[in-house]
């Protein structure tokens, strides 16, 4: 299959350059960018007035939580969590989960995601729906023991479950991830076999750390020391692994992480919403640390826009350091798209001969995106998931004008909300 979209504003390489061009996708490789390419394609995008942007990378998510949106609202983390968010996920089925990744990654398609790394269980049905859906996905079982060695037992035996299951789906686009939930629900003796299987298997790691200031001190009185200085003693951290939040961290820590070239995820929108800190964006930036972009469950954000939660890194950073030059939006554009991509060891994140095609059309032809002027400004500051119309993820039209070609999406909307109806 050959694409050629053609007359598009260009946003080309890591640098971000915006050029007047077209971009032929041979394959699930971008072949070539150019002025007037006169080449046959199988399908021709015309993309006046648009813009063709590298897709967005979200690097922190719980798929299926779009199950318990508007669950409960206005609550800090472990309130949250123990009250209501477990409660209910101990009622969810596989087929539940099944349902609600697929109406999540729907969500993320209209909105110009082009791949997602989750934690969740029953993580085979998130895998099905990321495979009809056409998206990449990045899945881990998330682990949690609390120190119980028969519950780690179980906990390892799904992981592996998971790990066989996605080995045997052979497919280009899903990978697993080991997936231990946080420093505070999971034992050293677990963190310890993540890390040695991780080593072994040559499989990346995904955690929670350092969200809350209450998950930070009950780490220090249990083990004497801060969650990062404790994951490195284990010696847990290394360039495979992605921890998503770091919100509260000492400087020793940062320095820790940039040192062991760990990956942090910020999430700003469920760290607004459950109140929980703001993460030390310039510092960590400062110390080299790569810095992506995710939106957490759909529990805690309330969607799952990957341009919405760009404009809130922005806005966040600038009023919290009373500082309107933080987190401009080429910094942002960046934690989005390609940071999150050397966060996956992913080829793509930036438009260029050679990368995987994940691209998105961007629709500028609306008031609230004219006069086209900066047009990394305008994604950031002015567009929203709305304004994508269509997503190119490995070579493939998963979503063209608008409309999601792989999956029915009516009947995702009607399924899901039977489900729900009945749990709750
Ligand atoms: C065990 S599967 C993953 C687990 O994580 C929970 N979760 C969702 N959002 C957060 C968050 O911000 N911090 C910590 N844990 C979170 C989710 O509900 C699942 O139980
Ligand atoms: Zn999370």
């Amino acid at each position: 299959m050959s694409i050629l979209i053609k007359n598009g504003y260009v946003i080309y390489g890591e640098n971000l350059d915006v050029i007047r061009a077209d971009v032929y996708i041979e394959g699930n490789r971008i072949s070539k960018v150019g002025k007037n390419l006169n080449i046959g394609a199988d399908y021709v995008i015309d993309a006046r007035g648009k813009v063709i942007s590298p897709g967005f990378i979200n690097a922190h998510t719980h798929s299926p939580m779009v199950l318990l949106r508007g669950l409960a609202d206005d609550l800090p983390l472990m309130e949250w969590l123990q009250s209501y968010v477990w409660p209910m996920e101990r009622k969810l089925k596989p087929e539940h989960i099944y349902w609600g990744a697929l109406l999540g990654i729907i969500e993320m398609i209209k909105s110009g995601t082009t791949a997602f790394v989750d934690m969740y269980f029953h993580m085979e049905g998130v895998a099905k729906a990321s495979e009809e859906a056409g998206i990449r996905a990045y899945l881990s079982y998330g682990m949690v023991d609390l120190g119980d060695e028969e519950k780690r037992n179980a906990e390892i035996k799904e992981t592996l479950k998971l790990l066989e299951f996605i080995e045997k789906l052979d497919s280009s686009r899903i990978e697993f991830f080991f997936g231990p939930h946080a420093p505070y629900t999971c034992s050293p003796e677990l963190l310890k076999w993540v890390r040695e299987k991780a080593d072994e298997s040559k499989k990346r790691i995904t955690i929670h750390i350092n969200e809350t200031k209450d998950e930070v001190k009950q780490i220090k009185e249990k083990y004497g020391k801060t969650p990062v200085e404790f994951l490195d003693e284990l010696g847990f951290l290394k360039s495979d692994v992605t921890a998503a939040h770091g919100v509260w961290l000492t400087d020793r820590e940062i320095e820790i992480l940039a040192k062991k070239g760990v990956t942090i995820v910020h999430n700003p929108a469920s760290n607004m919403k459950l109140g929980s800190g703001v993460m030390p964006l310039e510092k960590l930036l400062r110390a080299g640390v790569n810095i992506a972009l995710g939106t957490d469950g759909a529990a805690s954000n309330n969607n799952l826009d990957m341009i919405e939660e760009m404009k809130l890194v922005s806005l966040l950073h600038k009023v919290h350091n009373l500082n309107p030059t933080l987190a401009d939006a080429r910094t942002v554009f960046k934690m989005a798209t390609q940071n999150g991509a050397k966060a996956l060891n992913l080829d793509a994140g930036a438009i260029k001969e050679g990368a995987l095609a994940d691209i998105v059309v961007i629709d500028f032809n609306k008031p609230h995106l004219r006069p086209i002027t900066n047009i990394i400004s305008h994604i950031v500051y002015s567009a929203n998931g709305n304004d994508v119309e269509t997503t190119i993820i490995d070579g493939e039209i998963v979503m063209l004008d608008g409309e999601v070609l792989t999956i029915d999406e009516e009947k995702a909307l009607d399924k899901v909300q039977k489900i729900v109806d009945e749990l709750r």
